[in-house]
């Protein structure tokens, strides 16, 4: 069976551990600017976690940080076992839909990390995951003639494609227009099931981490720490009107100080 929640995989080591975390910035003039105080983290394989919190906080700083782009001031953050001191091959990022290459065609894309695998599985996986995010039938067109959502999902086959345990998104579907994000979240989803890979996402969007996670990491305000980490117990696919979903997103908002009835800020 899948990862069912947190509480579940108590006893299993983590994939994924940040430990007293903290990331400055030098700011103009002498000012410093910190970003990320005592931040810690634990991520188990196969789990789906969102990062949500208050915009500048630090939530693409810390992705940043896990996926070995940027370096920790202090703290460690450690991936199967050893020490993060750069990108790797087998944990990819996803970009929004511009990450995609204007002058290769979708397959030419989809097979752009394989260059070093024989042709016959490299066409093979190639196809596997064009199907598998829907898009049979373009292969050969390029992005400029796909839309927003079709170019988020090359984006995904390619990382898919390249056979990464960890996708690190960060806000993937943002630019994409509403109705878009919703068919993309559940096609995440299915994906997510089918391949069972572990999923660290960022958003701005708390509805749209309810609608995912296994678990919401709620960051504080800069300098940001991790208020609180809320499991979603909810079984998929979610149903946005149930009260555990609408409680489970409200008690979101209620962590980052908003007061969704009243609107905006309760402080
Ligand atoms: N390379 C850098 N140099 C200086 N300051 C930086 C750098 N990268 C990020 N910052 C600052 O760190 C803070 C956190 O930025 P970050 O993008 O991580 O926040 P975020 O929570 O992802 O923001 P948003 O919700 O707007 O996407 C911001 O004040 C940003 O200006």
């Amino acid at each position: 069976m899948k990862f069912a929640g947190a509480m579940d995989n108590a006893d299993l080591k983590p994939l994924i551990q940040v430990r007293d975390c903290w990331k400055s910035f030098p700011g103009k003039a002498s000012e410093t600017i910190h970003v990320l105080e005592h931040v810690n983290l634990d991520i188990h394989e196969g789990e789906f976690v969102c990062i949500v919190g208050p915009s500048g906080c630090g939530k693409s700083t810390l992705l940043n940080i896990i996926g070995g782009f940027i370096k920790e001031s202090r703290g460690q953050v450690r991936v199967d076992g050893s020490p993060v001191n750069g990108p790797s091959p087998k944990r990819i990022f996803v970009f929004q839909e511009n990450g995609v290459f204007p002058w290769l065609t979708v397959e030419e894309n989809v097979g752009f990390g394989l260059m070093s695998r024989p042709q016959k599985e490299r066409e093979e996986r190639v196809s596997h995951y064009i199907e598998m995010v829907g898009l049979k039938g373009f292969e050969k067109s390029y992005p400029r003639e796909l839309s927003g959502g079709m170019r988020q999902r090359v984006e995904i086959a390619r990382a898919l494609a390249a056979d990464a345990d960890v996708l690190y998104m960060d806000e993937p579907f943002g630019a994409l227009d509403f109705l878009t994000r919703l068919k993309m979240r559940a096609d995440l989803i299915r994906i997510w099931q089918a391949e069972k890979k572990t999923i660290l996402f960022v958003t701005h969007d708390i509805e749209e981490a309810v609608q995912l996670a296994d678990r919401v990491v709620v960051m504080s305000r800069r300098p940001a720490t991790v208020a609180e980490t809320v499991t979603v117990e909810l079984a998929r696919p979610r149903d946005l009107d149930a009260p555990g979903y609408l409680s489970t997103r409200d008690r979101i908002f209620d962590i980052m100080g908003m007061d969704v009835h009243g609107g905006g800020l309760s402080q």
